[in-house]
């Protein structure tokens, strides 16, 4: 996969691209990069250093996380990078998809204006500005400087609302990589919206390490300060559609197969088993966007990885391995797979807590869905359970060798039903893309 992103992934199924079947594997499957994105060329900002290798994700103040981070970040290639990912944030209508999730705006807002002692004449960073909401929410609550760091041009639309909204005099949007920017001075509140598909998706979270690293004071606060990934087992009637999609696609290579011989006389069926391998991996190996009904869960669910926002290294997050148990609370149904999801908490630092606790959560949920929605893990076929069941879950989350912000999972289950029967281990491949 490549291009798509939040752009089109975290849109859900609101918003101008919607997030069906067909035209979210459209935009997935033959993405059309718009050139102009491509090949970039930027004056630097006197707050950034753009060319000395030196500064090559390196703020010379690091930790040992932060050495971790500058190796990969060099061995990203920056132009791939910008065509798979951060183009997409260069369109408002992006960013635009997620300044209207009411439950994303709400979290953040709440969280700053209910702990305004926490941005009161002190200094921010906003990592990721986009277009600059939550620097001038910053600057709304108080904040004597805040410093809007955005990798692409959405820093000339941050730059212009920020003037336009009479807060130039506060913040200062700075077009760079967070990797490459040099600040003038350290900031008390590092403020970051990061997050991507199940938590970890899109790796953000690096350059927010870095950024704290290099930037935080010893006595600063995250914003947001925890983070943790859910998963639990689910219905649902996906399965069988991805399951009737893969046969289709069979069927019309088939035909495919046959016309190529009969018209052209080139025996194609020596590919049909790569390009079973190529659709089923598509179809069936995909995690998918859904926003779940809270009726689809069917059984407990489990944390499976809790993140300090002001502590983790890449180390930590770089894979999320984790074994937990799940009861099946449903009596006489179909186990289909897991859904997963995460929340982030805002709650300052010990020694400077918040003074409201604000949640961020995307599990499943009627009323407050959001962009992100949730993960399915969609297994294949379904396996009856029941009340009382348990099920023995093994995790690990990877980086994709050749895009460090796509994801593999690994997953393992062993059921074990009521009675005390054992039934066959389910071991399962997904990438996230
Ligand atoms: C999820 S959006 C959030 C935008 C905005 N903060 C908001 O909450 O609406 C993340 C933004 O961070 C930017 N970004 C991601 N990694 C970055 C980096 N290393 N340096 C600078 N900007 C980055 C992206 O281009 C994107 O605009």
């Amino acid at each position: 996969m490549v291009h798509s992103f939040k752009r089109i992934l975290r849109e859900g199924d609101h918003g101008n691209v919607r997030v069906g079947e067909g035209l979210h594997h459209y935009l997935i499957r033959k993405p059309h990069l718009e050139p102009q994105y491509l090949e970039v060329e930027r004056k630097p900002h006197p707050h950034e250093t753009l060319k000395g290798a030196e500064n090559k994700g390196d703020c010379n103040m690091g930790t040992s996380a932060n050495a971790i981070a500058s190796d990969r970040s060099a061995s990203v290639h920056k132009g791939v990078d910008y065509a798979n990912y951060f183009c997409t944030y260069a369109f408002l209508y992006h960013q635009k998809e997620m300044l209207s999730d009411r439950v994303r705006m709400d979290a953040y807002f709440n969280a700053i204006f209910e702990n305004k002692h926490h941005f009161s004449g002190k200094t921010v960073l906003d990592v990721g500005t986009g277009s600059g909401i939550l620097a001038i929410w910053s600057a709304q609550a108080g904040a004597r400087k805040v410093y809007a760091v955005e990798a692409t041009n959405m820093s000339e639309h941050a730059r212009a609302l920020v003037k336009a909204n009479n807060l130039q005099h506060v913040v200062e949007v700075i077009e760079g990589s967070m990797e490459e920017v040099t600040l003038p001075e350290k900031v008390d509140v590092i403020i970051s919206e990061w997050m991507g598909y199940f938590l970890l998706r899109e790796s953000m979270f690096d350059s927010v390490i870095h950024a704290r690293d290099c930037w935080l004071k010893p006595t600063g606060v995250m914003y947001p300060s925890h983070a943790r990934m859910w998963m639990a087992p689910i219905r649902t009637g996906m399965g069988d559609h991805k399951m009737g999609d893969y046969h289709s696609a069979m069927d019309d290579w088939h035909n495919f197969v046959d016309e190529t011989n009969t018209y052209y006389g080139v025996d194609m069926s020596i590919l049909t088993k790569p390009f079973s391998e190529e659709q089923r991996k598509y179809y069936l190996q995909t995690s998918s966007w859904n926003n779940l009904h809270p009726h689809q869960v069917i059984g407990t669910a489990a944390i499976i990885k809790e993140i300090d926002c002001l502590t983790a290294t890449v180390t930590d997050i770089e894979k999320v391995r984790s074994k937990f148990s799940l009861s099946v609370t449903t009596e006489n149904t179909k186990f289909c797979g897991f859904g997963g999801w995460f929340d982030v908490h805002f709650r300052g630092r010990s020694e400077d807590p918040a003074k409201h606790e604000i949640e961020l959560t995307t599990a499943p949920s009627v009323d407050f869905g959001t962009h992100w929605g949730q993960q399915v893990f969609l297994l294949h076929p379904p396996v009856h359970v029941s009340e009382g069941d348990d099920l023995k879950v093994s995790f690990l989350m990877s980086r994709l060798k050749e895009n460090h912000r796509l994801m593999e999972v690994e997953l393992g289950c062993e059921i074990q039903q009521r009675s005390g029967k054992l039934l066959a281990p389910l071991k399962n491949k997904f990438y996230i893309e």
